[in-house]
């Protein structure tokens, strides 16, 4: 019997540790059996990877911002996403449209009202159920303070448009991302991001062990190394 695809998404300040973590949540559900999608955004399909270029290094107003990440959505729905979701498998998305209200709206201060038309139209008509917006199951917030994730970043590469940014942009970002769970709580789950890697792993594991997505066994065999 086939199972029902997961939409699983991973949300967060830069480098509030996301990344360190999906491929080890991505094994541990290959280890149970499951094909896992590993993906994410801006990105996940040739059209969606060059936007993101554009996005994270040519200036443009908020607009065009907005625009270019749900052209890039809906393409990276449209041609990975659904298709995967209809096979079964699991989809693990690095970022998704709670980025977009974070960064765009919280961060960048574009109106979100615009920002909720155009989520209905970009996420719209593609899924079985053609009424349904496509919105995540479940999406994993790495909640850490702005100082820490500018730390960790400082040491790790180039920043990129976003990540230049000062602390300030980061903190409204921050609050959009509160703002944003708690609008939502049955799909967030919030994960202290500050702690060591092992106890943030921890934490993940969890949330998927009572959701009855991952067995206790196999999310205590992964983890950061
Ligand atoms: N719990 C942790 N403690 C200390 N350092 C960490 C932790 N988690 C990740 N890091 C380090 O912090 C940096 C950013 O981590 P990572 O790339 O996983 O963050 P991210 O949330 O995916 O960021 P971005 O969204 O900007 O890509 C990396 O150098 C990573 O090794
Ligand atoms: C999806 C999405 C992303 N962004 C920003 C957030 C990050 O700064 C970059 C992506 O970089 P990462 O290292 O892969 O996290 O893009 C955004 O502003 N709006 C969005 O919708």
């Amino acid at each position: 019997m086939t199972r029902p695809g997961l939409f699983i998404t991973f949300e967060g300040i830069d480098g509030a540790g996301k990344s360190s973590h999906i491929e080890g949540l991505a094994q541990a559900f290959r280890a149970q059996g499951r094909t896992v999608t590993l993906t994410r955004e801006p990105g996940g399909t040739p059209l969606a990877e060059k936007l993101r270029e554009l996005l994270l290094h040519d200036s443009m107003d908020a607009l065009t911002e907005s625009l270019l990440v749900f052209a890039a959505r809906r393409d990276h729905l449209a041609q990975v996403i659904e298709p995967a979701l209809a096979r079964g498998e699991v989809v693990l998305c690095d970022r998704f449209t709670d980025a977009t209200f974070a960064y765009q709206g919280a961060g960048r201060g574009f109106d979100t009202r615009v920002l909720s038309i155009l989520e209905r139209m970009a996420q719209t008509g593609l899924a079985p159920d053609p009424q349904l917006m496509r919105e995540p199951d479940l999406t994993v917030w790495f909640d850490v303070p702005v100082e820490v994730a500018a730390g960790r970043l400082a040491s790790a590469r180039v920043p990129d448009r976003f990540e230049s940014q000062p602390a300030e942009f980061f903190r409204r970002v921050a609050q959009g991302y509160a703002e944003r769970a708690a609008g939502a709580p049955h799909r967030f789950a919030r994960i202290d991001s500050s702690l060591e890697r092992h106890q943030v792993w921890q934490q993940l594991t969890s949330v998927f062990v009572r959701k009855g997505w991952l067995a206790i066994m196999v999310a205590a065999q992964g983890g950061p190394r």
